[in-house]
């Protein structure tokens, strides 16, 4: 039988005892540690994660009452309120025992031991442990994936030339577990490009986990990535698992990765490297195993000549490089992607008889596109719902104008910049919510709203 993935903590005062468990226990768990002075708890716990602690009731010389093993046991709660605890007691200690679970305590085992009932015990514990575990861990998913449940999120749609290596390189990559570095304009897929490696991936089946590192606040960074355990800081009201560790057995998208201070690009590549992660306010690194996937807008190599982005970091970052090509340069493609969000807002709007006229697409092919596939797919949009025709000529793309006041564009302009201007004033005042709302004249309510209804 192969040995299960456990790390096992027995405290014990009697070293023969200890030794003859440590020796059954070895053939079944994967790592068993053994103490015999419970002072030493503290430390042990601060830095290592047991899934399992077999407690001793007595350890004085003489000691027979078990409220040593009592106070143990709140101790170790108290430095770790998860910890799965197995009390050992002497035959005809039950009232103990039933006292010890009422503290915490998940089971007890009498001594002394018999090979087979201590294994099991210990198993079942374990077991209930990693489940309890992966309760937590897929509600902490549940919290971050819930906002991505109602978005689409289509096929890439191209017949261009310049997009072929593009898909040769997600399908290459997509199965392999390389870091990718998706680099390319706004607008022009990198998102999408990054969910595609992920959906052809061997952890499609695993979570996807999205942060945006241009939205997140200086003061946010570490313990959004991270996580904390409750009381590092005033507002750490509970333990809080990262997106890190959130991610771990998946895949992890930061977005607009070019946008990190350099303290913060530091605090990554240790993660990075360590494949370690360090709560706020924990001294316990836990193991992470995350596919990274990242994406800019910025020129990079620019960025690290200036010194602003560091070269460690992108050699972690960029096993594999994929450069989006603008809009602009993709031959063909706007006709289609036109064509493409003509359809889906023409049904989305009821106004199935709409087509698009050769003017129309001639003024869509010459225009350049500066905000890429998210331009277009705005001005289709806009476009379908200002229609009054069943037919759309150039008139209605007010490309080279400055845009119509239309009732829709100044909707959607205006969107874009209380976005724009919620993340400024978020970042300005390093995630302090109630100060970004007064500065911008509205309640925290009112910013709670806002932020979900752009995504944050
Ligand atoms: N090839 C494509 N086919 C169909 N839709 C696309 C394509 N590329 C991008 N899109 C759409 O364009 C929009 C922008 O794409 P996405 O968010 O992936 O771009 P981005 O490069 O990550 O943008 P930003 O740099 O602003 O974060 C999305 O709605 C996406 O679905």
């Amino acid at each position: 039988m192969p040995k299960l993935n456990a790390n096992i903590l027995i405290i014990e005062d009697d070293e023969d005892v200890l030794y003859t468990a440590k020796l059954v226990l070895k053939q079944r768990f994967g790592e068993v540690h053994t103490e015999t002075d419970p002072k030493r708890l503290p430390r042990l716990l601060e830095k290592t994660a047991f899934d399992v602690i077999l407690l001793d009731m007595n350890f004085s010389h003489g000691q027979t009452s078990g409220n040593e093993g009592l106070f143990w046991l709140r101790e170790i709660l108290k430095l770790d309120s998860q910890a799965h605890v197995i009390m050992n007691t002497a035959y005809g200690d039950i009232q103990l025992a039933v006292e010890a679970m009422k503290i915490g305590a998940i089971d007890f085992l009498v001594k002394p031991w018999e090979r087979e009932k201590l294994i099991a015990t210990v198993e079942n514990v374990f077991q209930l442990s990693r489940s309890k575990k992966e309760v937590q861990k897929l509600k902490s998913r549940e919290k971050v994936i819930t906002g991505d449940i109602d978005k689409a999120f289509p096929d890439m749609i191209s017949r261009s030339d310049v997009m072929a290596p593009v898909f040769e390189a997600i399908e290459k990559v997509a199965k392999t577990d390389a870091n990718v570095l998706i680099l390319g304009e706004n607008g022009t897929g990198k998102e999408l490009v990054a969910r595609e490696i992920y959906r052809q991936s061997l952890r499609a089946k695993e979570p996807f986990i999205k942060v945006d590192l241009g939205s997140l606040a200086e003061s946010l960074f570490e313990s959004e990535l991270f996580g904390h355990k409750k009381g590092a800081f005033t507002d750490a009201k509970e333990d809080r698992q990262g997106r890190l560790e959130i991610a771990s057995g998946g895949t992890l998208f930061l977005d607009e990765i070019g946008n990190l201070t350099t303290t913060q690009q530091s605090k990554l590549l240790t993660v990075l490297q360590a494949r370690q992660v360090t709560p706020i306010g924990s001294n316990r690194p836990v193991d992470i195993d995350i596919r990274l996937i990242s994406a800019t807008n910025i020129q990079l190599d620019q960025v690290i000549e200036s010194g602003e982005f560091r070269q460690d970091l992108l050699y972690r970052i960029n096993t594999v490089e994929i450069t989006l090509p603008p809009l602009r340069s993709r031959t063909g493609d706007v006709a289609l992607l036109a064509e493409h969000y003509l359809n889906l807002y023409a049904s989305k709007y009821n106004k199935r008889q709409l087509s698009l006229n050769k003017s129309a697409l001639k003024k869509l092919d010459q225009y350049p596109w500066p905000g890429n596939i998210r331009e277009l797919q705005h001005t289709m949009e806009r476009a379908v719902i200002m229609a009054d025709a069943t037919e759309l000529t150039a008139d209605d793309f007010p490309l080279d104008k400055k845009p119509q006041p239309s009732l829709v564009n100044e909707v959607l302009q205006k969107d874009e910049m209380e976005k724009q201007l919620i993340q400024k004033a978020i970042k300005k005042w390093e995630g302090n919510l109630t100060k970004a709302a007064d500065e911008m004249g509205m309640g925290r309510t009112t910013l709670y709203r806002k932020m979900k209804k752009y995504g944050f």
